[in-house]
């Protein structure tokens, strides 16, 4: 949506020396023409009221999946209309054709600018094309989907990426390792591209295959063109020991994390002769560093929650349950396109928001009572996870007090992760927060871990981590403070950590918002 505020219908006659000659009109079918070239349909609309600015932007709640404003004199004194792009969580570009930070002092401030995701002002008429540019680029690669489309479900090239993680696994399983058998679903996953749910990998220094039964061999050949398939027909203890049978391999390793009991025996007894040996992790190291096509599949499924919390906060009334409310969140995920849920939803209210996994229950929840959600889904076969609390009408000072700690907690740890920081420091920085406000006894769980094909992997952010922090990491962060009998708060975001920071993939708005 295009918007313009007021004395912006006067442009092509108005100061032209400032604003060009360009008229209002020429400026909106541009952007128009330019958006249906992407297959987007801009809507435009300039007012000289503010009431109408505002009026409109409620009535782009959950229809507009961005918002182009050049708010005119307005920028320098509407509280209210920053309040309503804030409230809708729409995100906003932010417009002007003159360098409002060469002019007059008092046009330097903006009260958009803090909430926007960007501004671009002084190429005049240009701007606005530019603005376009900027929401594409934000939409696509940030945000990750463009529009009300469903996400995109190209698949991220995953039998491409595998061999290089292949060849990753052969230089790291170590000395006096013949072949490595993979019995764990994601890591089967990751490395062959095969998404269906039974089978194993084998590994050696040349060759790869990948043993399923019936019902995915057609589905194998395709996902995994690059492995040699070994057709399961009884047991998988059969079809491994075929696969061994000559080759002479005296020493397999085994994920000693994941193979069971049961799993063992039936190893030893299928092959008497190897020897099985114990690997941890290995293949979990690599998975730590998200690569590119990684990296954007955990975009896109962040960016799908977020949008989830938009149109969660405009379903979200008094007296609903907390069931209801984690229901129609779950409902929205799926229409849009996850293909699943990276866990049974916390909705916590009131007193139960004390508690940090209180899953959504009967409760009703009520007017001025804290409610924690957290939440989070799966595209591609990669999972996001984010959490907000929000609150029914004005919040004590207590609530904000809480809430104003958690949010600076948060706050801090994101501006400190940086590579070759450890998952123990950053911890520590958003605990000092909450320790020093006083409510250190009541933050007991880590800040964050790490997610991807699994939504609890590493690396960690807490006290006992030995984890230090590399670019492609994704890591959460998410301080929280739970007091029992009174309820609590937590904030979390999603981050991916770069070359000298972090791009954070969750951007719904963190002020506690009064609903
Ligand atoms: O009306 C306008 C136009 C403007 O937003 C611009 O586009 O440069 C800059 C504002 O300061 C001014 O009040």
């Amino acid at each position: 949506m295009l918007l313009n505020g007021p004395n912006l219908n006067l442009l092509g006659r108005r100061e032209p020396a400032r604003y060009g000659t360009t008229t209002l009109a020429e400026i909106e079918k541009a952007v128009s023409e330019l958006g249906r070239s992407w297959g987007w349909e801009v809507v435009c609309f300039q007012s000289n009221h503010e009431g109408a600015l505002i009026d409109c932007i409620h009535n782009a709640f959950g229809r507009v999946d961005l918002i182009i404003i050049n708010p005119g004199a307005y920028t320098h004194t509407s509280v209210a209309l920053r309040d309503a792009l804030a409230g809708v969580a729409i995100p906003v570009i932010e417009v002007h054709l003159s360098n409002i930070h060469a002019r007059e002092e008092f046009r330097h401030h903006s009260f958009i600018a803090p909430i926007a995701v960007g501004q671009i002002a002084g190429f005049g008429a240009d701007g606005y094309r530019l603005a376009m540019e900027g929401a594409r680029h934000y939409l696509t690669v940030r945000k990750g989907g463009e529009g009300q489309h469903r996400p995109e479900q190209s698949p991220v090239p995953l039998a491409q990426a595998a061999q290089s993680r292949v060849a990753r696994l052969r230089q790291r399983w170590g000395d006096g390792i013949d072949a490595f058998l993979i019995l764990s679903p994601e890591n089967r996953r990751y490395l062959s591209g095969f998404t269906g749910s039974a089978g194993f990998l084998l590994v050696d220094r040349e060759g790869q295959w990948l043993a399923t039964d019936f019902r995915y061999w057609e589905q194998a050949r395709e996902q995994a063109p690059d492995w040699t398939l070994l057709r399961q027909k009884g047991a998988w203890t059969e079809a491994l020991r075929e696969a061994v049978a000559d080759r002479g391999w005296r020493n397999i390793a085994v994920e000693s994390d994941v193979v069971t009991l049961e799993q063992q025996q039936k190893l030893r007894t299928a092959l008497p002769d190897v020897h099985w040996v114990p690997r941890q992790g290995v293949v979990e190291s690599l998975r730590m560093v998200k690569d590119e096509g990684e990296q954007l599949a955990l975009s896109r499924a962040a960016a799908l929650a977020d949008r989830g919390f938009q149109h969660i906060l405009g379903y979200m009334r008094p007296g609903m349950t907390e069931r209801d409310v984690a229901l129609e969140l779950e409902f929205f995920l799926r229409r849009e396109g996850a293909q699943g849920v990276s866990f049974a939803f916390i909705v916590a209210s009131g007193e139960r928001s004390a508690l940090p996994h209180g899953v959504a229950s009967d409760k009703k929840i009520g007017t001025g009572e804290l409610i924690t959600l957290d939440f989070g889904c799966i595209l591609e076969g990669y999972c996001s996870d984010m959490t907000r609390t929000v609150i029914f009408g004005p919040p004590t000072a207590e609530q904000r007090k809480v809430y104003d700690t958690v949010l600076d907690a948060q706050k801090r740890a994101l501006d400190a992760i940086a590579p070759g920081k450890s998952g123990r420091a950053i911890d520590r920085i958003a605990r000092d927060v909450i320790e020093a406000a006083g409510y250190g006894e009541h933050f007991g769980h880590g800040l964050g871990h790490g997610v991807g094909l699994l939504v609890h992997e590493n690396p960690r952010l807490s006290a006992l981590s030995e984890d230090v922090l590399e670019p492609g990491h994704v890591v959460t962060v998410e301080p929280g403070i739970y007091i029992p009998g009174w309820g609590g708060v937590r904030i979390e975001d999603l981050v991916i950590v770069t070359a000298d920071g972090c791009r954070n993939l969750t951007t719904s708005p963190k002020e506690l918002l009064v609903l």
